[in-house]
């Protein structure tokens, strides 16, 4: 079973090659191959698929809006095996590997994904690096909530991307401090305000243009990016400064990315990687039952 590995920001990825969807994708085999020892290891998996494929087995009840069933649609998962509905550092990828292989012949092109239809510019692809800016749709801020971390109350906004986000915008932070914080235990939050989880960003305020930023994501636990958390960040950061559109470069532990917000809209701009491709073992991927 082919694979390939890439990251976003060191947002990493195993990308499954699937076009007609042949491939069943339990959780507990998608936690296994994520797994860093017992599997190849990474934060959430990629399928590529059509996205008529997709619909045609069930895998999606129907087309999401914008979505045409010959988009190439990037299922995602998380690395514990959850759906998710969006994943920009995987659009990323996911774009920069379907150029890198010759699945996809143009440079600007629809990616069909849970939360909806993500255009995408591949500015470069060469088969290790590419530079893609992805449209990341309407942001809806859903109002001031709160996050838990080592018994410190932190303020934040819930901003949905597509998937749902917390973003605390704390002004007494600084990179350091950032850094110090312990992020190994999920953040607290409130699960009436987030019934389906949630994403927890945590940032400096906007100066120079620029926050940085650190996530512990649904489904995944602390990750070194966070695509749609960096949209989420950005919009947070431009209201805390009495802004509501703008460019922020967000710094995260994995790279910096950029996030253009206008007329409540973001597309984000950041690097790719395609580390390695090979081959999954069949028989071991079916003793997964
Ligand atoms: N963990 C997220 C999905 C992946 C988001 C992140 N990897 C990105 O680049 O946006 C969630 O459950 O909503």
């Amino acid at each position: 079973m082919e694979f390939s590995k890439g990251h976003g920001t060191e947002n990493d990825f195993v990308i499954l090659p699937d076009p007609d969807v042949a491939l069943a994708l339990p959780a507990h085999r998608i936690a296994a191959l994520c797994d860093r020892r017992r599997g190849l290891g990474a934060d959430g998996l990629l399928r590529v698929a059509r996205a008529g494929a997709l619909a045609a087995v069930g895998v999606l009840p129907e087309l999401p809006e914008g979505v045409a069933a010959d988009d190439w649609f990037m299922d995602y998962r998380n690395g514990d095996g959850s759906i998710a509905e969006m994943c920009g550092n995987g659009v990323r990828v996911f774009a920069h590997y379907l150029r890198a292989t010759g699945l996809e012949l143009r440079d600007e092109f629809v990616v069909g994904s849970r939360a909806g239809a993500r255009p995408v510019r591949v500015h470069a692809a060469d088969h290790v690096h590419g530079d893609v800016t992805v449209d990341m749709g309407r942001v809806r801020e859903l109002g001031a909530s709160t996050a838990t971390v080592g018994g410190r109350v932190l303020e934040g906004i819930g901003i949905d991307v597509g998937n749902p986000h917390l973003a605390c915008v704390d002004p007494d932070l600084t990179p350091a401090s950032l850094a110090a914080l312990d992020l190994t235990a999920a953040p607290g939050f409130d699960p009436g305000f987030f019934p389906e989880g949630v994403n927890i960003e945590i940032l400096t305020a906007l100066a120079d243009g620029a926050v940085q930023m650190r996530v512990h994501e649904r489904g995944v636990g602390e990750t070194r990016s966070c695509g749609t958390g960096t949209v989420a960040a950005a919009v947070a950061a431009l209201r805390a400064h009495g802004d509501s559109d703008g460019k922020v470069e967000v710094r995260v532990p994995g790279g910096r990315v950029e996030v253009s917000v206008d007329g409540g809209r973001a597309a984000l701009r950041g690097p790719s990687v395609l580390v390695a491709g090979g081959q999954i073992d069949d028989r071991w991927w079916t003793e997964l039952g």
